[in-house]
């Protein structure tokens, strides 16, 4: 739907969400997500039927519990198409600063790779022994810079987000981003589900203030694990894509483009989805 949205114009394409800017509001943004999905840094071709409006009914709940922070979701009269009201976010236009803000409360995924070579993520030191999937000792802010779309992130230590953003941000950042996993941690533990890692992106509104951005805590930003299978041994039991990596795992070398998803992995993937925000959201 790159460019069929009337009284909009449209900006970016993302890998799972467009962006748009409202005709005649220039404070406005509107961002539409879309049910493809990624795996192995790569998009998939058959979409996941319901998982953007899923996707985005859970970042709308999540703001809402997260009420203490302010977020960029505006209250504007300006009318949605209804082709896309269930999966788009009118948000306000803010000066977006270029850090992902990666707060991780296990070392698994880049991070994990990271420690094994360099003991280290995002320059802070970690215990020696972490196995893939350790609780760490307490949640870190790993900063990462934005690379170009399809090249991966790269951890930078705090010392860089001063540089990119000044002291005061870069600590307001780093304080709000630990907050905010610590509080949704605690809410989707009592859910039964691990808040292992997520990325947060935040802009400046315009009388400074700092504003939470972006999506926020959904499988697509965030890593969510099934709690009893951790208990039980079972590491990193993923709410989303776990069914997709482990099908592309058995019938794809990771050469070339990955072969169409069959009916029965795209529908268990959907019914995936629609488990994890219904217990989150319940
Ligand atoms: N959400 C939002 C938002 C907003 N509320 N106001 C202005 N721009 C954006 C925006 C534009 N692009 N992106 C995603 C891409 N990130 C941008 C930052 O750097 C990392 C990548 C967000």
């Amino acid at each position: 739907m790159s460019d069929e949205l009337p009284g909009f114009t449209f900006l970016t394409a993302g890998k799972v969400r467009d962006l748009y800017a409202p005709e005649g509001h220039d404070d406005l943004l509107l961002l539409v997500a879309n049910d493809r999905v990624s795996a192995f840094d790569q998009v998939l071709s058959r979409p996941i039927p319901g998982r953007a409006a899923l996707l985005t009914r859970l970042t709308r709940w999540w703001f809402a519990q997260l009420a203490d922070v302010p977020n960029h979701l505006a209250d504007a009269d300006v009318a949605v198409p209804e082709a896309v009201a269930d999966r788009a976010m009118l948000v306000r236009r803010l000066r977006m600063h270029p850090v992902e803000c990666v707060v991780r409360g296990y070392v698994t995924g880049s991070g994990y790779a990271e420690y094994r070579r360099t003991g280290s993520i995002s320059g802070l030191p970690l215990p020696e022994g972490l196995q893939d999937g350790d609780r760490l000792p307490e949640p870190i802010f790993t900063p990462a810079y934005k690379a170009e779309l399809g090249a991966h992130d790269e951890n930078i230590p705090f010392e860089t987000v001063v540089d990119l953003v000044g002291a005061e941000t870069a600590e307001a950042l780093r304080s709000t981003s630990l907050r905010i996993f610590a509080e949704a941690s605690a809410i989707a533990d009592a859910k039964g589900v691990i808040l292992a890692d997520t990325k947060f992106e935040f802009g400046d509104d315009a009388e400074g203030g700092l504003v939470l951005a972006d999506e926020v805590l959904t499988p697509d930003s965030s890593r969510f694990w099934d709690a009893a299978a951790y208990a039980s041994g079972r590491r990193g039991v993923g709410f989303d894509k776990q069914i997709v990596r482990d099908w592309l795992a058995a019938h794809w070398d990771g050469e070339g483009a990955a072969p169409d998803l069959p009916d029965e992995v795209v529908q268990r993937t959907a019914d995936r989805y629609r488990e994890l925000v219904e217990l989150l959201t319940a």
